[in-house]
């Protein structure tokens, strides 16, 4: 029997379906352990995205501890509690950070534990309609596998764990993909703080062989790229700079060039292919499954 909650969202998914136009594809980042630098990731790889001539979105999810406001620098009035809360609509509480890149800022405070469950999916659905133009929207989840983040892993189009190469961090990282992989075949995996590619496909082809071996099946792991160590990083984060901004010839900058490039292509590709199981209406109908 379908329960209340999947009978709004498919009430929801009619609605939208009729209404939208365009298709968004929600991409979540996540990682297994705190710090491993899935923040610095998403906001430049929103940022290089929208670059590119994309339309982006960036949505803090990372319930309870949202930073991206200090990742760009910009101060923010109201965030999704309000929207939760029916202070706000989405549309209020949207920051433009460039023409084409806005960001929907999330709440730091515990407040919003109290709604970190279907209600916030919900909610921002319902209003979701006022992102339609976005060609991306990147979804920058919180650490680790509570469940409303396993909502987002679940629903978006693609998953991206960001892991760094020290071993604790590699095994959260292994637990997360196995969580998702329950969710889920196609998981992309980005490696931060490497020294370079070796080391990057190196770990990466560790990580491979293990969840072959322990969690099998279908599970598509598909190394996205890395990010070199790089104190221009650091800097620029603690200056409230995004690096690719400020530092375009960096190595760092070329290595979520690229990246935002395979995303990019990914993304073409997927327009091509499946047309009605991306965007706000594919979104939805995963969510409805999840019940
Ligand atoms: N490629 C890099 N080179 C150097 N330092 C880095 C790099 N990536 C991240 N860092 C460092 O790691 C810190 C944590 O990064 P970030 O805040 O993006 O992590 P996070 O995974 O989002 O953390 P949280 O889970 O707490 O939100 C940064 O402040 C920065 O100092």
């Amino acid at each position: 029997m379908m329960g209340n909650q999947a009978q709004k969202l498919q009430e929801l998914v009619a609605t939208n379906s009729a209404k939208k136009s365009k298709k968004t594809r929600f991409i979540a980042i996540t990682s297994g352990k705190g710090g491993v630098g899935k923040s610095t990731i998403s906001s430049n790889l929103a940022y290089v995205l929208s670059q590119s001539g994309l339309n982006v979105g960036i949505f803090d999810a990372d319930i309870g501890l949202a930073n991206l406001d200090v990742m760009f620098n910009v101060k923010i009035k109201k965030n999704i509690l309000h929207v939760l809360k029916g202070e706000a609509s989405v549309s209020d509480i949207l920051i433009p950070i460039t023409r084409n890149l806005i960001l929907i800022p999330g709440e730091s405070g515990d407040e919003i534990l109290k709604y970190s469950d279907a209600a916030l999916f919900e909610r921002f659905m319902q209003e979701a309609q006022v992102l339609d133009k976005l060609d991306v929207m990147i979804i920058d989840t919180g650490a680790g596998i509570g469940d409303h983040i396993q909502m987002f892993l679940n629903a978006a189009d693609d998953v991206i764990v960001v892991t760094v190469p020290d071993p604790a961090a590699i095994t959260d990282a292994y637990a997360t993909i196995k969580t998702v992989a329950l969710l889920r075949n196609d998981i992309g995996l980005i490696m931060n703080q490497v020294k370079g590619e070796k080391e990057a496909e190196g770990v990466f082809e560790k990580i491979k062989k293990v969840a072959k071996a322990n969690i099998g099946g279908e599970l598509d792991l598909q190394y996205l790229g890395k990010i070199n160590s790089d104190i221009k990083v650091s800097s620029s984060i603690k200056k409230r700079e995004l690096f690719s901004a400020v530092h375009p010839n960096s190595q760092p900058h070329t290595d979520i060039t690229a990246i935002a490039s395979k995303i990019a292509a990914r993304l073409e590709r997927n327009m091509l292919v499946s047309p009605n199981e991306s965007g706000l209406s594919g979104l939805l109908k995963r969510l409805i499954q999840h019940f």
